[in-house]
């Protein structure tokens, strides 16, 4: 392939020399990598402002292009909450200045996502979020629920549910059935999860404003989302790598690296996520790349927080999970974490983006040799929550371009861009 201002100039098949040879192009020997369109996360914490020991949008992007991302979506549970259009033009001007990646504000539903009172969503578009979420928790109010897609459906935006009824799902803490049992921590049922999903379908029909389902854990999700989809009704759904590949059988330890909401289901509720994504019912990958302190983490089960990283391990984990073993269908890997949450963000014009000449050269190169064992000790992300540490994936990202710019590159294959682009 041959990049020249920021495009895809020529497209070069294997073995097949370098290209255009012009005089300010660029070629990298990238023989036996594969070549993706740059990933797209459409729900990343990145915890700036607020809680900058654990990441901060320098930090966070700079994990999010090692893990192959172009774009992410910063969700709004910051300190303060982003709910205003000055709090996230506040988030987009230090993004300019600090990230590695393009970031994109999601504004919160209800002021300071408490719940009682609608933020201001149309201001908010305005001034560039692209979607609306609560994200950490449910907006369980229906009334609530209906004005912010009222208001997506107006502003062409989204509103993402945590779905996590409150008072089904209370003091949950692992998965309802076994994992309670053995660890004797409160149950968080799929009922918890359900319940919402199938209230907030109907919501959506019945508005037309688009809603996405945030971190779908169960085979009776899907089964919803497949409903509401084949009535017509505006929802899209997404999966975490996580919940794609681990299940609650690692719950059983207490170890609170293991510890996410919603919480690891079982192999039944993994079998029908992985499924879903290849029909088609499950729409995107996402990471919810949740980072938190060693000291919050390092604590009793019950006292640490909820959350895990994804950034950095997406693409890998997804391979596994996806190609058992051997290598997944490519084609769809590119379509549930580029092109499509590029399409249900509204980026379609920039991300994810077919790679082939006159597109922008956003993509990202996976060496699937690599037998990369994740190491906690090493994360780029400011946090190490990872529960990936000690496994060995076979495939792993090696290098990130933008538009013609290097923004990760661990073998330093396409070292001279990173100087022309000053990053
Ligand atoms: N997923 C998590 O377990 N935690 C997230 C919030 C969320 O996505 O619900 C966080 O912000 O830490
Ligand atoms: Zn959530
Ligand atoms: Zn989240």
């Amino acid at each position: 392939m041959t990049v020249q201002g920021g495009r895809i100039a020529a497209v070069t098949a294997p073995g097949n020399g370098s290209g255009t040879g012009a005089a300010d192009a660029t070629t990298a020997d990238c023989d036996g990598l594969i070549m993706l369109p740059a990933l797209v996360d459409l729900h990343t914490h990145l915890r700036e402002p607020g809680d900058t020991a654990s990441e901060t949008i320098a930090s966070g992007t700079r994990a999010a292009a090692h893990g192959g991302y172009s774009d992410v979506l910063a969700m709004a549970n910051c300190v303060p909450v982003t709910d205003s259009p000055e709090r996230v033009r506040h988030i987009i001007e230090r993004a300019a200045r600090t990230a590695s990646c393009r970031v994109h504000p999601v504004g919160a539903v209800t002021k300071g996502l408490a719940g009682r009172e609608l933020a201001p969503l149309d201001a908010m578009a305005a001034a560039g979020a692209l979607m609306f979420s609560d994200d950490g928790v449910c907006v369980d109010d229906p009334t609530l629920l209906v004005q912010a897609l009222e208001a997506a459906r107006r502003t062409g935006t989204l509103v993402a549910q945590h779905a996590q009824c409150p008072r089904l799902a209370e003091r949950g803490q692992v998965n309802a059935g076994a994992a309670a049992h053995a660890t004797g921590l409160p149950p968080w049922p799929a009922t918890g999860e359900e319940a919402i999903v199938a209230r907030d379908v109907v919501l959506a029909g019945a508005t037309g404003g688009r809603l996405h389902i945030c971190h779908v854990s169960t085979a009776g999700t899907v089964e919803i989302v497949r409903w509401a989809k084949s009535r017509g009704w505006p929802v899209t759904a997404e999966v975490t790598p996580h919940h794609l590949l681990l299940t609650d059988l690692l719950t059983h330890d207490t170890d609170p690296l293991h510890k996410v909401n919603p919480p690891l289901r079982s192999a039944e509720d993994v079998a029908a996520l992985r499924a879903a994504l290849g029909d088609g019912t499950i729409d995107a990958v996402a990471t919810d790349h949740a980072p938190h302190t060693a000291s919050s983490k390092d604590r009793h089960w019950c006292e640490a927080p909820f959350g895990m990283l994804g950034l950095e391990t997406a693409l890998p984990v997804v391979a596994e999970a996806l190609g058992a073993g051997g290598e997944p269908d490519w084609g769809l890997v590119a379509t549930v974490m580029s092109a499509g949450p590029a399409r249900i963000a509204g980026l379609a014009d920039v991300a994810g983006r077919p790679l082939r000449a006159g597109e922008p050269a956003t993509f990202t190169l996976v060496d699937p040799r690599a037998d990369w064992r994740v190491d906690r000790t090493e994360s780029i992300s400011a946090s190490d929550n990872t529960p990936f540490h000690g496994m060995t994936f076979r495939h792993r990202v090696v290098a990130t371009m933008v538009e013609g710019c290097v923004t990760a590159d661990i073998d330093h294959r396409l070292g001279s861009r990173r100087r022309a682009c000053g990053r």
